[in-house]
């Protein structure tokens, strides 16, 4: 599909409202385009990459509130699986006190590893698509778990009559153990995972491979979605779609060359087991895929896609260990498109604003998710009980002038009757120096402060206002800063300075420029925004 530049590409995604986990569908690209060297460091080409997705609303939705976004001390749970309870049920909330909200900032949070799934047929790719995956990331904290690992050995008896062993039946696999594995590598812990083998159905009784606890687990296999209990500990599930003839073709001339079998055996198991199992095990379990690949690793396009989700997620991984009070907002696709959107040049200001607005609404309910709250009961129509929580009302918004006004509108839209004061910083000349214009509330040290700017870059106008804000008696940690991107130097800088600040960003960008301009950044937010950049 020839792909326009000038076609705003939010016409290319397609909504699906009925279908709970509809797929995202990454197409094929013309050659031109499907290079990965066309494909920026930072993912600016990404939605080059996606000219036809379906994106799954209440997926996206669900996937979009995590777990910190309650205002729970839940943060531990921040990057857990997407099948996880999201929000706590009423209950779990009974007992709350006022400074449940508060994480300690000497508890570093836990996270888990994230654990992406990779199914499909056999001979689609999988283990291609994996390995691309790891070597385009060239990263020592990315692990490779197989599914064939955990094959349960042969006995004499079922090796002496192998042509009838059904090696594509889930029983053919030890699924307790690589349970066992996985649990054991997201508590941090290593395993010395089975090493098979496939020309004499064994496991070899004396080595193991040793895979060390790691930020990303790809767990690749014929079978990763078939239990449940494995699939709930995925946090990303991918479907490696490849045509059963190109398959099969595929498959013969590996199990002949590389695993030792003969054409006519291949044939039988194939047309006695796989292709069977392929239709009752591996292909109902297609349904549960996040993202479908067609045609594995020729599809560069979608490894890239991926390569720089993961990126992101590496990336973020380091600076929320260093500072425990930065919290990104859960990566989902439908995020990375509306970056992908408002990062485009060619967007239309139209377009900005609407997928700017729409960003800048999920960070700041994400924002009010870190507030105290208190318990409050009432009763329902029902009459029965509920315990909930009650709001905190003590708060007000700051916006840095000019580009912090643009969050304006969606702190006002979740919190009614918000006050909201603002700070104008100047640059004065190059000496660096910095005039101050603020009205702010009177009574603004009794309230929690929703300081707002779309963009923190060095850190040094965020540290100015924030300078204010302690000096009219804001504690601190009482402020919580939100941002749509962040560079790492900016969070750095406010982070050291002020660490019981919270910092909620959309995005951690890569890195500034020579001319402290965010990389790749979306350039002049306040001028694009309120239209000023012509
Ligand atoms: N895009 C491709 N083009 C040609 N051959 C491929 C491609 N992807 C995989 N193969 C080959 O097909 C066979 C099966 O691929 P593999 O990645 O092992 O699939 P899976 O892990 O899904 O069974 C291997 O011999 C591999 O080299
Ligand atoms: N001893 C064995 C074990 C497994 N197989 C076949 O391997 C396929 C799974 O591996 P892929 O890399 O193709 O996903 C599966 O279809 C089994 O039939 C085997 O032939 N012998
Ligand atoms: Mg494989």
């Amino acid at each position: 599909m020839p792909l326009n530049r000038k076609a705003p590409l939010a016409y290319s995604f397609v909504l699906k409202r009925h279908s709970r986990r509809s797929p995202l569908r990454l197409p094929k690209l013309p050659p031109s385009l499907s290079r990965r060297g066309r494909l920026d460091r930072a993912g600016a080409t990404a939605s080059a990459a996606m000219p036809e997705v379906s994106l799954a609303v209440d997926y996206v939705m669900e996937a979009a509130s995590g777990a910190h976004f309650s205002g729970l001390r839940l943060d531990g749970l921040l990057s857990s699986p997407s099948s996880s309870p999201r929000a706590p049920a009423a209950g779990a909330v009974a007992g709350a006190t006022a400074t449940a909200g508060q994480p300690d900032p000497n508890t570093p949070r836990q996270r888990e590893p994230f654990l992406i799934g990779v199914s499909g047929g056999t001979a689609s790719g999988k283990t291609t698509v994996c390995d691309m995956i790891i070597q385009q990331l060239h990263d020592h904290r990315v692990v490779l778990l197989n599914q064939d690992s955990f094959y349960r050995g042969l006995t004499p008896e079922e090796s002496d009559r192998v042509h009838e062993y059904n090696f594509d039946h889930p029983d053919a696999f030890d699924t307790d153990q690589l349970l066992d594995c996985i649990q054991k590598l997201k508590s941090g812990q290593s395993y010395q995972v089975p090493i098979y083998d496939f020309k004499t159905h064994r496991r070899c009784s004396d080595s193991f491979r040793q895979v060390n606890a790691s930020d990303v687990i790809i767990l690749e296999g014929i079978l990763v979605f078939h239990d449940q209990r494995v699939r709930n500990l995925m946090n990303m599930k991918i479907f490696v779609d490849t045509d059963a003839d190109v398959r099969l073709a595929r498959r013969i001339r590996r199990d002949t060359v590389e695993r030792g079998r003969d054409i006519d055996s291949v044939l039988e198991q194939y047309a006695k087991f796989v292709k069977p199992a392929f239709d009752d095990f591996v292909l109902p379990s297609k349904k549960y895929a996040d993202v479908i690949i067609p045609r594995g690793g020729d599809n560069h396009v979608a490894v890239d896609l991926i390569v720089q989700h993961i990126r992101t997620k590496l990336g973020q991984h380091d600076l929320c260990k260093i500072y425990p009070n930065v919290y990104v907002i859960q990566s989902t696709f439908q995020i990375r498109g509306m970056h992908t959107l408002i990062r485009d040049r060619d967007i239309s200001k139209h377009d900005f604003v609407f997928y700017s607005d729409r960003l800048i609404r999920l960070v700041v309910e994400h924002g009010l998710g870190h507030l105290p709250f208190t318990e409050k009961q009432v009763i329902t129509p029902t009459g029965s009980l509920y315990t909930g929580v009650d709001f905190c009302k003590k708060l007000c918004g700051v916006s840095i002038v000019r580009s912090g006004e643009s969050m304006e509108n969606a702190l006002r839209a979740c919190c009614k009757g918000i006050k909201i004061g603002k700070i104008l910083i100047h640059r004065d000349g190059d000496n660096g120096k910095q005039l101050i214009y603020e009205k702010l509330p009177k009574d603004i040290s009794e309230r929690h402060v929703l300081l707002l700017d779309p963009v923190l870059a060095t850190g040094n106008s965020a540290n100015q206002a924030i300078e204010l804000l302690i000096q009219k008696g804001v504690p601190a940690s009482h402020i919580i800063f939100l941002n749509l991107i962040s560079a790492p130097e900016g969070i750095h800088c406010v982070s050291k300075r002020f660490p019981s600040l919270k910092i909620v960003t959309s995005e951690i960008d890569v890195a500034l420029n020579e001319e402290f301009r965010v990389i790749p950044g979306m350039g002049e937010f306040g001028d694009r925004y309120f239209g000023t950049d012509d």
